[in-house]
């Protein structure tokens, strides 16, 4: 048996219960205390036997009588007690559990989270440490606590008669040994009913976030059929694991009616030789029915770890999978507006296949760019590796001349400001979309944003002003007033650099022109690069570069490229109505 999983466990529960200790240790006196008073209680009860055998009616009886209530009230205030401080604990520990691993999840790089589904990962967050609760909680507390229930009951047989505890002994063995022998399968199965299940969740929550596509499309019928597919699958899956942990359930319902026989027959074969009492035989017939207790939550338990097993394995896997994103040690380039240096940068997503290839250009600090270039030609790309959603595989990338690995990742995304055509709003207030939580920004600030980029009259509509209530995902706003609210967020925080990614490809033409004017307040003192089909939103820029096929083939001033007839800028602009793509 590979002790694996239980150096894992301690791990993790060092971790997160370390914290709590002074609960965990007031919960295992308490335990402890309940299993004396459960060997304590039958005792009392025996003793009640004999005694009025011997003496009939007597004093003693009322004593043993309320010493025999007592007892039992004691042992239901500690379990009740002990009851909540597990739960109390389990939560506390599972949701440090949750948090550490959603901080983990969020600072990991973007090719991770483009390999696996939203839902796939809340199941990996939630659902996988939902399951651990019991673990956290009990498995220690309770293993030790019917354990020494076990031995306790075993020394008390055995100081009865040393056979009885042999006996007794045995067969508890025998128990122990049969239901491990018939679990060894269980933990496999387990990981693959996880695996099912984070399957079936990630396929939903892409189905549920994709519902408007999906119906527009008339691909419902596709969902259904890859929804019951996957649901199917987890379902079998579950079941299997279920039934194969259920087994030894099933054989050890039979060893302990086996048990509850073997202690009756002891008994009264004891009694048969003169060896023990009524109230003796009584009281080894109780002990025999308590070890069942302890043998069985020894087995759920055991049980219960083959399942939080395949949940510590996935945990663990995704703690131990690190961001290919390093963060930097910290150095600050100066103040105010960055200038932007990219040196020889090539990079790929995949081995082979180069998306941008030996790019150079400089772009001062305070200058805005403008980029164009045909579909797929890697603007985007320039803008994620300057915002370190990737790393360039050749070249170097400086922020007002430090190379911009350098700087702390929270620094730089709070330097560098992204605004793409994919706005993400949360259910929640105007004001918390727009300061994305941060309380420091006054309304006076946001006001003045909101009525540089000509949202104001949006902003007057609303019935509860900045405390106005946003649907999930932006409902209720247009796909224009959302891109226009992404601008103000971005302009809220007051970055130095602004990457402006096809951010105004869904205003119509008299709210980008709006937007324009506003846009030249806003630029004021900060680089800005900005990325665009129509070439319209790039009249007011200071130079272009041009890519094409992930090499730049044209970088200059603006006003010179398009007066240069050869230029290919120039060209660009002869085509219909500005569009660059035929
Ligand atoms: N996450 C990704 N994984 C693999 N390949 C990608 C990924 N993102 C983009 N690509 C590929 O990289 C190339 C450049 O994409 P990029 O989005 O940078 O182009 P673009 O010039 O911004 O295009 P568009 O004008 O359509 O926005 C494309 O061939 C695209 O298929």
């Amino acid at each position: 048996m590979s002790f694996r999983p239980f150096t894992r466990y301690f791990s993790l529960l060092a971790r997160y219960l370390k914290p709590q200790m002074g609960k965990a240790l007031l919960m295992s006196a308490l335990l402890l205390a309940s299993i004396g008073l459960q060997l304590y209680s039958p005792w009392v009860l025996g003793r009640f036997i004999d005694t009025t055998r011997e003496q009939g009616l007597s004093q003693a009886l009322i004593w043993l009588a309320l010493l025999f209530l007592l007892a039992t009230f004691l042992t239901q205030g500690a379990s009740v007690i002990s009851a909540y401080l597990c739960e109390h604990v389990a939560w506390t520990a599972t949701n440090n559990l949750r948090a550490d691993l959603l901080t983990h999840v969020l600072g990991l790089d973007l090719a991770f989270h483009e390999d696996h589904t939203q839902g796939e990962l809340l199941e990996r967050i939630d659902g996988d440490v939902n399951d651990l609760s019991n673990f956290f909680s009990k498995f220690v507390v309770h293993m030790l606590f019917h354990l020494l229930l076990l031995l306790g009951i075993l020394v008390a047989l055995s100081v009865m008669d040393w056979r009885l505890g042999i006996s007794m002994g045995l067969y508890c063995l025998l128990v122990i040994v049969a239901l491990t022998w018939m679990r060894r399968s269980t933990v496999n199965r387990w990981v693959v009913a996880r695996e099912a299940s984070s399957e079936f969740f990630g396929f939903l929550g892409e189905s549920l976030a994709a519902v408007e596509d999906v119906r527009s499309n008339g691909s419902m019928s596709y969902v259904w059929h890859h929804f019951y597919k996957r649901f199917y699958r987890w379902y079998t899956t579950t079941s299997h694991a279920g039934w194969s942990g259920a087994s030894p359930w099933i054989v050890s319902q039979g060893l302990f009616v086996l048990g509850r026989m073997l202690g009756l027959v002891l008994g009264a074969y004891l009694w048969s030789i003169g060896l023990a009492s009524p109230g003796t035989v009584y009281l080894i017939f109780v002990y025999s029915s308590l070890l069942m207790q302890p043998l069985d939550q020894v087995q759920w338990q055991l049980q219960d770890l083959n399942k939080s097993v395949s949940c510590i394995q996935r945990i663990e896997g995704l703690f131990s999978t690190h961001s290919a994103i390093e963060d930097g040690d910290g150095t600050q380039p100066a103040a105010g507006a960055l200038s932007v240096t990219f040196e020889k940068v090539s990079f790929g997503y995949t081995e082979g296949e180069p998306v941008l290839k030996n790019v150079s250009f400089h772009l001062p600090a305070g200058r805005t760019l403008g980029i164009v270039g045909r579909t797929g030609g890697g603007k985007t790309t320039i803008t994620r590796l300057l915002f370190r959603m990737y790393d360039p595989q050749v070249g170097v990338i400086r922020l007002s001349e430090v190379p911009h690995t350098e700087l702390h990742l929270c620094e730089l995304r709070q330097r560098v400001g992204l605004i793409t055509q994919d706005v993400q709003l949360f259910h929640a207030t105007v004001r918390d979309n727009l300061t994305f939580f941060k309380r420091d920004i006054s309304d006076e600030q946001i006001l003045t944003v909101l009525a540089e980029i000509g949202l104001s009259p949006w902003y007057h509509a609303l019935a509860d002003g900045l405390e106005t209530m946003l649907g999930a995902d932006g409902a209720g706003l247009s796909a224009g007033e959302a891109q226009l609210l992404a601008f103000a967020r971005v302009f809220l925080t007051n970055p130095d650099l602004v990457v402006l990614d096809e951010a105004s490809s869904r205003l119509d033409p008299l709210t980008g022109q709006l937007l324009e004017q506003g846009m030249e307040k806003l630029f004021a003192g900060r680089t800005g690069i900005v990325i665009a089909h129509r070439l319209e939103t790039l009249q007011r820029v200071d130079d272009i570069l041009v890519l094409e096929h992930g090499k730049v083939i044209e970088f200059g001033p603006r006003t010179e490229l398009a007066s240069d007839p050869d230029s290919h800028f120039s060209r660009l602009l002869h085509y219909v109505d500005g569009a660059i793509h035929a």
